[in-house]
């Protein structure tokens, strides 16, 4: 390795490790952090998914991580930046395709060029040895539960049982596919991306390359979103020329599907930033909305056709894809975000016409923030009433509906034969109707 590989390898695990600290500290996504950090850091395009990628599987096994350090280290050792260098350390000695020598020496460079771990190097390489030496131990103790916190394990234990919520906890210890929505046939468009055409219409990339590069992306074909969440803006059954609000619409992937369909849609999000970013992908699209900077809670307008609410959540549904989730977000942010969509519905409700249709998404795993969400909403709305997903409507999946009707997948639905390519994220949605007075 010559000199600026050298760095440039360096550059990366420092991205990483300041990324495990931030992202930790401020309790904001891995994915901002990362993109704010990696502008000081200049590094090549490898380099950045490099960081990216220790990151996220630091994040995915911090539990298994976080008890192998402990197993190895003196009780005192508690400095967070020892421990989150080490972190890093040891999820590219445990997990990825990366010489250990490497992963070793980068964390010991690391180290001797901060003030107050430059004395550190020893201890580092001896514990990152002692890693890579019982890496078979250390990966064979295989409890899913050991990498999910205490509170989501609990919660999902209680929702869905033992049994299923340990398969949750196991599909989060893999990696999400990448499914592309297209804006018409879906099937010519699998055949020419080589992609799994799964039965709810969504496109399952078989490879994973650069989405930019691929036929369809320039000209506004498809655009990237997971088959879980393709299906709420479907199940509104949008129409063309109705008038549809999409209340918490960025960064547009549902909005997109209902523009698509020929609707007249309003998007609505309190961020005018993410709006921006709705803006763009829906001009390479070649789709027109109109768009609003406002909380939702505020809005004042006509009543309308039908009314998307995909509210914010703590999107325990998207572990797979954004492990960090589970590092960052606590029980009481997610209480806080159930009071949240409460006052969403009840301003949705507000908004529709007589016979309109509502459907309330969130991509959360929390039952507080679906079903338990749903009733609560049908017991203060009397003139509101539950209109029940059929299988059909679903791509014949019976198994992702409650027995009230409503849609409910999990990051463990959706087995296909090749398991690397299975699952999907977890999803809630109930479709509501106004009564006609
Ligand atoms: C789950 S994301 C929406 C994803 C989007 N529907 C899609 O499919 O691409 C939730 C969005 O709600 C927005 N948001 C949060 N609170 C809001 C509020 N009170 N009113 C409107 N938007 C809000 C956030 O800025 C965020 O963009």
């Amino acid at each position: 390795m010559d000199q600026s590989q050298e760095q440039a390898g360096l550059g990366a695990r420092r991205l990483a490790w300041n990324a495990v600290t931030e992202t930790l500290k401020r309790r904001v996504p891995l994915d901002d952090v990362l993109d704010e950090l990696g502008q000081t850091e200049n590094l090549s395009s490898r380099d950045e998914a490099l960081a990216r990628a220790i990151a996220i599987v630091a994040f995915r096994r911090l539990g298994t991580i976080g008890q192998a350090l402990r197993d190895r280290l003196d009780k005192g050792a508690r400095d967070e930046r020892l421990l989150h260098l080490l972190a890093i350390g040891a999820a590219q000695i445990l997990y990825l395709d990366v010489p250990d020598h490497a992963a070793v020496d980068t964390a010991v460079q690391l180290a001797q060029g901060d003030h107050r771990l430059k004395h550190a190097g020893g201890l580092i390489n001896a514990v990152l040895r002692r890693v890579a030496r019982e890496r078979d131990a250390i990966l064979s103790a295989n409890d899913p539960w050991i990498d999910t916190p205490t509170w989501l394990e609990e919660g999902w234990v209680s929702h869905y049982g033992e049994p299923l919520a340990r398969q949750i906890a196991e599909a989060h210890r893999t990696m999400a596919s990448v499914d592309l929505t297209t804006k018409d046939n879906a099937a010519g468009w699998a055949e020419r991306l080589g992609g799994i055409l799964l039965p709810t219409g969504s496109i399952r990339l078989t490879e994973r390359t650069a989405i930019r590069d691929l036929p369809g992306y320039d000209e506004g074909a498809w655009w990237v979103q997971d088959a879980a969440a393709a299906l709420p803006a479907r199940l509104l059954r949008p129409q063309a020329g109705e008038r549809i609000a999409d209340l918490c619409a960025a960064p547009g992937g549902k909005t997109a599907q209902l523009a698509a369909a020929g609707a007249e849609v309003l998007a609505v999000d309190r961020s005018a930033k993410r709006l921006e970013r709705l803006e763009e992908n829906l001009a390479r699209l070649n789709l027109t909305v109109a768009t609003l900077a406002i909380p939702a809670e505020k809005l004042d307008e006509e009543p309308f056709d039908a009314i998307l609410l995909d509210a914010p959540c703590s999107a325990t549904g998207t572990i797979r894809r954004h492990p960090d989730v589970a590092w960052t977000k606590d029980e009481q942010d997610m209480r806080k975000l159930a009071a949240l969509q409460s006052r969403l519905l009840d301003k949705s409700a507000s908004l529709l016409k007589p016979g309109g249709r509502l459907v309330y998404c969130t991509c959360s795993l929390e039952a507080e923030e679906g079903e338990q969400q749903a009733e609560a909403f049908l017991n203060r709305h009397p003139h509101m009433k539950r209109d029940p997903i059929t299988p059909a409507e679903i791509g014949g999946m019976a198994e992702w509906l409650t027995p009230a009707g409503d849609l409910r997948t999990l990051p463990c639905h959706l087995t296909l034969p090749d398991h690397d390519r299975s699952g999907l994220d977890g999803f809630f949605a109930a479709r509501f109707v106004r009564s006609v007075e």
